[in-house]
Order: C-alpha cells, then sequence, then structure tokens
C-alpha cells in the first residue's frame, strides 16, 4: 500500500471520529528537558555514562525535548507536528518509558501501547509464544490474562507454524507483525502511534489500519499521533502540538495548529 493510499484509508476515519472528552487528564509533562550527549567516539560515550566529559571526544549536546510542557486529557486524540529532529518521537518515547526525562517530570496514566518500535524488547532466542508470554509478564499481565491474549495475537499476526520457533528465524516483518499484534490485543487505554510506521505487505497493513481506527473511535482511548502530513493530522485528531528543536512553540485546535505548521514551515 502507497503511503496516500495509507493516509487515505487512515483519514476514512475522520466521519465515526470521537467528540468526547473527559476532564482526566492522564498525561502531564511538567518542564520536561531531554538532553542527549554527543561523543565522537565510544570510548567518549563509555566515559560519558560516568560524567566524564574528555576533551576531544565530547562533542556537545542537544535538547531533544526542551523545557517541555502540556497535559492531554482522556480521550483526546493529539498529533505532534514538526520538522524532522524536532522532537516528536523523544517526547512519546518519555510516554511509553523507553526514555526518561533529564530534568522535569512525565506523568502517565493508564495502559500504553506504542506503535513505534514495534520489535524492540523481543528476545530472539525464544519463540514467538514465548515472547507473548514474556512480554505479557513484563507488562504485569497475570497468567491466565496472557493465556487469553495469546490465541488472539496469535491469529492476528497470521505467523501460521512459525510461532513456535524462535524469533531469529522470522523475517523482519514478520517480527513486525507479531509486534503489532501485541500491542494492539492488549486494548490500550493509551495509544501512541507514528504515521511512518509500515508493517508487512498490503493485506496486512490494512488489517493493521482497520484495527487502528477501531481502537481510535473508542472514547476511552486517548491517541498521540506523530506525523508530517497536516491533512492525516486533520482528518486524525482534534489538537495539535507543534514541536520546534525541542521546544513546544504551537498548541490548539488541530486546524489552528496545522495552519500554524504550513505557515512557517
Ligand atoms: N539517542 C540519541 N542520541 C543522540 N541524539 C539523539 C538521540 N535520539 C534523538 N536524538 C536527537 O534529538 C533530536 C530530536 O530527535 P527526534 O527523533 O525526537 O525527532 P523527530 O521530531 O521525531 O524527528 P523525525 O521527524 O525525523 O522522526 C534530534 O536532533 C536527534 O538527532
Amino acid at each position: 500500500m502507497s503511503s496516500n493510499d495509507q493516509q487515505k484509508t487512515l483519514g476514512d476515519a475522520k466521519a465515526k471520529h470521537k467528540t468526547s472528552v473527559s476532564d482526566e487528564v492522564v498525561i502531564r509533562f511538567d518542564h520536561v528537558t531531554k538532553t542527549y550527549n554527543l561523543y565522537k567516539n565510544d570510548r567518549g560515550r563509555f566515559l560519558g555514562i560516568f560524567n566524564y566529559k574528555k576533551k576531544g571526544t565530547f562533542l556537545g549536546s542537544v535538547n531533544a525535548s526542551d523545557d517541555l510542557s502540556f497535559e492531554v486529557k482522556k480521550g483526546e486524540a493529539v498529533a505532534f507536528l514538526g520538522c524532522n529532529g524536532a522532537g516528536k518521537s523523544t517526547a512519546l518515547k518519555m510516554v511509553t518509558g523507553v526514555t526518561h526525562p533529564t530534568t522535569g517530570n512525565v506523568e502517565v496514566k493508564g495502559r500504553v501501547s506504542a506503535l513505534l518500535e514495534l520489535t524492540a524488547g523481543f528476545d530472539m532466542q525464544l519463540t514467538g509464544r514465548e515472547n507473548i508470554s514474556l512480554r505479557g509478564q513484563i507488562l504485569g499481565l497475570k497468567r491466565n490474562e496472557i493465556k487469553e491474549l495469546e490465541p488472539k495475537i496469535i491469529e492476528f499476526a497470521e505467523l501460521g507454524l512459525y510461532i513456535d520457533q524462535p524469533m531469529r528465524t522470522y523475517s523482519s516483518g514478520m517480527k513486525a507483525r507479531l509486534g503489532f499484534a501485541f500491542a494492539v490485543a492488549i486494548d490500550p487505554e493509551i495509544l501512541v502511534v507514528d504515521e511512518a510506521l509500515s508493517v508487512g505487505d498490503r493485506a496486512f497493513q490494512r488489517k493493521c489500519i482497520a484495527r487502528i481506527r477501531e481502537i481510535m473511535m473508542d472514547e476511552n482511548v486517548t491517541v498521540l499521533f506523530v506525523t508530517h502530513t497536516s491533512s492525516t493530522a486533520k482528518e486524525f485528531c482534534s489538537r495539535g502540538i507543534v514541536l520546534d528543536h525541542g521546544k513546544k512553540v504551537f498548541d490548539d485546535t488541530i486546524e489552528a495548529a496545522t495552519a500554524y505548521y504550513e505557515k512557517n514551515y
């Protein structure tokens, strides 16, 4: 499926998109700064762990998030807009807990599912089935909850006999299928989606999009959506946050935010 087709299909969700938002804040960024230090080589990076910035190997720092503050209410669908390197992924990674602020505070209430790095955290020596169990345990699910989810995930992933083979024997598309199937099976309360996500072949992509639409239409699910495309953002979201060099430069309705983004970038 081309990205145009994909956007069009994603956009079909508009007509049915939820309209109600509760007053409960489920995500709060409070003066969040995430600083990455850049080094010339691995030796410098290693010394950096101990806060030793050796002259010649320490090249400087980048604030991927810079004093970022915002709140998201339950049921909101928020688009993060910004150029390459603006800090969109970094902000979302702090929501999913993949990375943490250098200073400031991030609060997240609810079960987060991320359609970002689908294969992160799988153990390639274990089978697909064992990895479902492992991931479930890491998420704190009970044994019977994992047992209930397992057939749903296996059915969605369509891996056939490979579900009982070590994941090192999977193609990259097969790994991503299992990651996607797991992420959408757990009925997320907060869904984090990167538009650039593409999983598997055309038929599987269509199935993924249908499932994302279904989740997004649920009034109780909060959605954070990363995109470069204003039209997709408008079709999906009610609010837009524009980032620039890690800073929040605009936060308003999606119409106002996309207009600001198109005018200034
Ligand atoms: N692990 C890292 N180490 C060093 N710098 C990083 C790291 N991760 C991100 N950065 C830097 O932080 C800044 C923000 O990156 P981020 O990936 O959040 O941007 P983005 O808005 O998602 O970009 P894109 O649209 O290209 O995906 C960039 O300058 C990037 O190079």
